[in-house]
């Protein structure tokens, strides 16, 4: 077993460990980064950018059938055996592009299942390696359900490595995944059927909003069965018999379950280390530090009240690394965040959300957008809500529309340069663009 020795070990390579390494090594650490599974992690392999390919066929569809005689005729198909190649040839390059940036960092990059063995050393397969501070960025993986042939259903891995789109699919669970991989499948030709326990989709969204979403949904064909849940699956044939707890059953090509994710801290020994663990996640404080002083927790394994994306892992590794290097004493403030649900159209959101802002009786301007000339050529609905307090100050925003994900930004920087509603119209924005129509509101 080779012995070595560093200032930061970190454990798992996805966006957090990954902003923690090059933050850390740029400050003057010597870092060691260690993987067992797939270079990048979650997101460039198996999650928002595959999906994000995948989405590219269906945004283009979308806006063709939208425009059929109004401008185009005939419409295309998705090829998903072709889309899926596009897509795995973005996933081919992630691991050669990922070790490239480390070797060119000088981050120390290792391959194998990590575990603690102690306070400060963590084992793989070859190596026994010991730093002065360890940052544990293991991410989470689909949450198992146990009914009886719950371990028929795939999950959104193995949705993104479909060879083949099924006629009929079936997802559990009325959150991101379930509701992205529903549009998706529907452009991609398949019968959908989406199945959850809450009497509503995507239930931390603004739920004006998700009605519109959900009709949207319904009038495209998808199927939604609300206030439901699998009781069973049962093998038929080649297809799945699948049966409800409203005690109905049908029969469908294949099951993707999306019911959540659970944290991966339960498979590193992490008592051996004093650091505790809640359900797969870390028990951190306010500055990421876990009950082991020189052990971290960032991204999506972190036991915290965050939402778990990309953006909010990087911004954790980043700080957790300037603490580090000695800067950054304070606890950890988040500024406002983004989260969008890219479905067809999206819906996003940031700030304070419109339910607290009619609880601090805020104002809530609410503009139905689709005849702007942006979403009107494409025949795009498109309502934004957006909330102003009580000294005019830009605190929130939910929106409808197919290009919420470039214009909630817009309401980010707004939100975190304390820009009042009027402010946001003194720029001079590129007409007709995004731009012009964030900054022509009334
Ligand atoms: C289908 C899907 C779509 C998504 N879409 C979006 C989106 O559009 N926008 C967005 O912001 N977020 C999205 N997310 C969430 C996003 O992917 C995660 O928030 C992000 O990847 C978390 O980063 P992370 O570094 O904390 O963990 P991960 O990216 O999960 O990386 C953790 C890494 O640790 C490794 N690891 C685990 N245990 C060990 C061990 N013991 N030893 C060595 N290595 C280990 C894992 O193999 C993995 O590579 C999506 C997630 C999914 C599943
Ligand atoms: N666009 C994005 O940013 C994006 C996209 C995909 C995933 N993600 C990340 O991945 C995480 C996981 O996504 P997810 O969709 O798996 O989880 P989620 O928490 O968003 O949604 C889970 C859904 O499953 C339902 N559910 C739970 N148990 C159930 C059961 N037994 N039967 C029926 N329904 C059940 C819940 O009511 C909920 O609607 C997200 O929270 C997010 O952090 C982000």
């Amino acid at each position: 077993m080779k012995q070595i020795n560093y200032d930061l070990g970190i454990i798992g390579s996805g966006p957090a460990g990954l902003a923690a390494a090059f933050e850390a090594k740029q400050l003057g650490q010597t870092v060691v980064m260690i993987e067992e599974y797939m270079w990048g992690g979650t997101c460039p392999n198996y999650g928002c950018d595959p999906k994000k390919i995948l989405l590219s066929a269906v945004e283009t569809l979308h806006r063709e059938q939208a425009l059929q005689n109004k401008g185009l005729v005939g419409s295309s198909m998705i090829n998903w055996p072709a889309l899926m190649a596009t897509k795995q040839e973005y996933v081919d390059a992630v691991k050669p592009r990922k070790i490239k940036g480390l070797e060119q960092a000088e981050i120390e990059h290792i391959y194998g299942h990590a575990q603690f063995i102690n306070q400060d050393t963590v084992a793989t397969n070859e190596y026994q390696i010991t730093a002065t501070n360890w940052i544990i960025a293991t991410g989470q993986r689909p949450r198992q359900l146990d009914f009886p042939g719950a371990e028929l259903m795939g999950n959104s891995e193995d949705f993104l490595n479909l060879s083949d789109m099924p006629q009929d699919i079936t997802f559990l669970g009325g959150g991101y995944i379930g509701v992205e991989f529903a549009n998706i499948s529907h452009f991609a030709g398949a019968r959908v059927h989406l199945i959850t326990q809450g009497s509503h989709l995507l239930s931390d969204f603004d739920q004006v909003l998700v009605r519109e979403f959900e009709k949207e949904m319904l009038n495209n064909g998808i199927e939604i069965l609300f206030d439901n849940t699998i009781d069973v699956i049962q093998k038929q044939d080649n297809q799945y018999l699948v049966k409800l707890s409203n005690g109905t059953s049908y029969l469908t090509d294949l099951v993707i379950s999306a019911v959540g994710r659970t944290g991966n801290a339960d498979k590193i020994q992490a008592e051996k280390a004093g650091v505790k663990t809640c359900d797969g996640h870390v028990v951190v404080d306010q500055y990421l530090k876990s009950t082991n002083s020189h052990v971290y927790a960032i991204g999506d394994v972190a036991d915290n009240d965050v939402p778990k994306l990309v953006p909010v892992g990087n911004y954790e590794g980043r700080y957790v690394a300037r603490q580090l290097a000695g800067q950054n004493q304070t606890p950890l403030e988040y500024p406002t965040m983004p989260q969008v649900v890219f479905g067809t159209p999206r819906i996003a959101q940031t700030g304070v959300s419109m339910v607290e802002a009619k609880n601090q009786g805020f104002t809530i301007k609410d503009l139905e957008m689709g005849n702007v000339i942006t979403f009107f050529r494409y025949h795009d609905q498109a309502r934004i809500r957006v909330a102003i307090d009580t000294n005019g100050l830009i605190v929130g925003a939910s929106i409808f529309a197919f290009e919420a994900e470039e214009l909630i930004n817009y309401f980010v920087t707004a939100i975190n340069m304390k820009r009042t509603f009027a402010e946001t119209q003194a720029n001079l924005y590129a007409y007709p663009s995004l731009g012009s129509e964030f900054s022509e509101f009334y």
